[in-house]
């Protein structure tokens, strides 16, 4: 089994909102690999952070990421930061990859003060830009389809994708 769509992209870029809404339009489930981390670690993401440290986080993402992958069939939603996992990058050839870009105002001002996002608890805006520059050519490496998101609604970008899938 493989999912109908996995969606990738920065924190702010809407994998959760536009994920679910899509999973909605398709008719099939809708799963985010960061929840099934919290479930799999009996703990919020910022908890694991601070108990554990980033490099557990990233090894229990890999994992969930590959069970995911080779379980689900509806629409999945990576973590921000999963591509930075050349395994990861590598697990999603094959599969119907949708990128979900965004430009530094517009993920600003949807992460708002980065409440449970770890990475973002100091300094937002200048650790989005890192992040944002950092990533996107690993998000582009592995997209099959990209959507810019910037100034438009979640259910404008999840109707465009039900269309395109
Ligand atoms: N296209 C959009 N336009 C305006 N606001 C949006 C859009 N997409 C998402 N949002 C809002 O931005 C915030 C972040 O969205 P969301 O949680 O879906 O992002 P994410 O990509 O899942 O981030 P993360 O990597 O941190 O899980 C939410 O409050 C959501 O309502
Ligand atoms: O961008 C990131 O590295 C992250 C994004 C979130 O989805 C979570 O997976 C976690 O907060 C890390
Ligand atoms: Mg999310």
């Amino acid at each position: 089994m493989s999912p109908r769509a996995v969606l990738v992209g920065p924190p702010g870029a809407g994998k959760t909102t536009v994920g679910g809404l899509l999973a909605e339009a398709l008719g099939v489930e809708f799963r985010d690999v960061d929840t099934d981390i919290e479930t799999i670690a009996g703990k919020p993401i910022p908890e694991i952070f601070f108990d554990e440290g980033e490099d557990h986080f990233r090894k229990l993402e890999r994992e969930a990421v590959a069970t995911a992958l080779s379980t689900f069939g509806g629409v999945l939603a990576l973590g921000g930061g999963a591509i930075l996992a050349e395994q990861t990058r590598a697990a999603l050839a094959g599969h119907t990859v949708v990128y979900l870009s965004v430009g530094l105002s517009d993920a600003v001002s949807r992460v708002g003060l980065g409440a449970g996002r770890p990475l973002l608890a100091m300094n937002p805006r200048a650790t989005l830009k890192y992040l944002l520059d950092q990533r996107r050519p690993l998000y582009e490496e592995v997209a099959t389809v990209t959507v810019e998101t910037d100034g438009r609604e979640p259910e404008d970008i999840a109707a465009e994708l039900a269309g395109r899938l």
